[in-house]
């Protein structure tokens, strides 16, 4: 049964960030199989990537060894329920990217006795630069492992979670922390513009800015602080920009938000 072929349930955004990370790093797009309720969507995967397309979970999920479940939480334990049938008959690796739903229930939704990965990715990963959490639950051996490692290497950084309490913590830091770069350069772009700079030049500027400051953080072996401090000259322009931060509680405004994201991770696990 395991051809080697893998079966995404939902063809949404992570979805589409995934399996366009897997096909730029290779991976021909005939071995992917998609279900997906939306037809747009199933086009333009099929036409992007050259994946097969389904209507339904079952009939992507007969055609692979490996199931990637990537439909929102709130309708896993359906999705689950209706491939629970064909779980129980084939013994897939089965790795979940859904949001706060644990390795227990998606386990107990498809039948019991599952190998089951839970994956956090982010959506970089259509670039080959998303960062991926992992945890895999007692059934799944050394090859299912290795498995969903190299399967989530290929769309970048992979580090294994000791621990599945952990996995929301991962969520609210890397798999919705693009979102938050997002949100500051939006802010940067219109601080920008209300200051004078033209939309484009505007964007210019603030794009290479995160991309610059991103390189060095990664490329430099110095740390943040370190590194903020060094263009951070006494008395000029930036101290008088980060001491409005500090003063506007920037540093407790992101522990917040990080404590909300990882709090509405528990919440969705917590029917069922
Ligand atoms: N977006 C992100 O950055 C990240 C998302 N995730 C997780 O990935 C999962 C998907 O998120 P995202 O891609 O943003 O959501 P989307 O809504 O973009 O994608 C989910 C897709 O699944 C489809 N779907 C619904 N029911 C079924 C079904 N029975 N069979 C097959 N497909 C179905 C939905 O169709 P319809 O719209 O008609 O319901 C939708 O197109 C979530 O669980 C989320 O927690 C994890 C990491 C990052
Ligand atoms: O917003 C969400 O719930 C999903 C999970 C991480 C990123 N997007």
């Amino acid at each position: 049964m395991d051809n080697g072929s893998i079966a995404f349930v939902g063809g949404g955004n992570m979805a589409r960030a995934l399996i366009g990370g897997l096909v730029a790093r290779g991976r021909a797009g005939a071995s992917i199989q998609v279900a997906e309720p939306v037809p747009a969507l199933r086009e333009a995967l099929a036409a992007d990537f050259g994946v097969g397309t389904h209507e339904t979970a079952s009939e992507a999920a007969a055609l692979a060894g490996t199931w990637v479940l990537a439909v929102k939480p709130q309708v896993m334990r359906a999705v689950c329920e209706s491939l629970a049938p064909l779980a129980q008959a084939r013994r897939p690796l089965v790795l979940s990217i859904a949001a706060g739903i644990t390795s227990g229930q998606l386990d107990r939704w498809l039948g019991g006795d599952q190998a089951v990965v839970r994956a956090m990715p982010n959506t970089p990963a259509l670039l080959g630069a998303g960062a991926t959490g992992l945890y895999a639950n007692g059934r799944v051996d050394h090859a299912g492992r290795a498995l969903a490692e190299a399967l989530m290497q290929s769309c970048g950084l992979v580090c294994w979670i000791p621990e599945e309490a952990l996995m929301d913590a991962v969520t609210a830091v890397s798999g919705s922390g693009p979102a938050y770069v997002f949100l500051l350069a939006e802010a940067m772009h219109a601080a920008a513009q209300a200051q004078g700079l033209a939309p484009d030049t505007a964007r210019l500027l603030v794009l290479q800015t995160l991309l610059g400051a991103a390189r060095m953080l990664s490329e430099s072996g110095e740390d943040a602080a370190t590194l903020r401090r060094r263009v951070t000259s006494p008395g000029g322009t930036t101290q008088a920009a980060v001491e409005t931060f500090e003063a506007g509680g920037l540093r407790s405004l992101v522990d917040a938000a990080v404590a909300a994201a990882v709090r509405r991770g528990r919440e969705l696990s917590a029917d069922g």
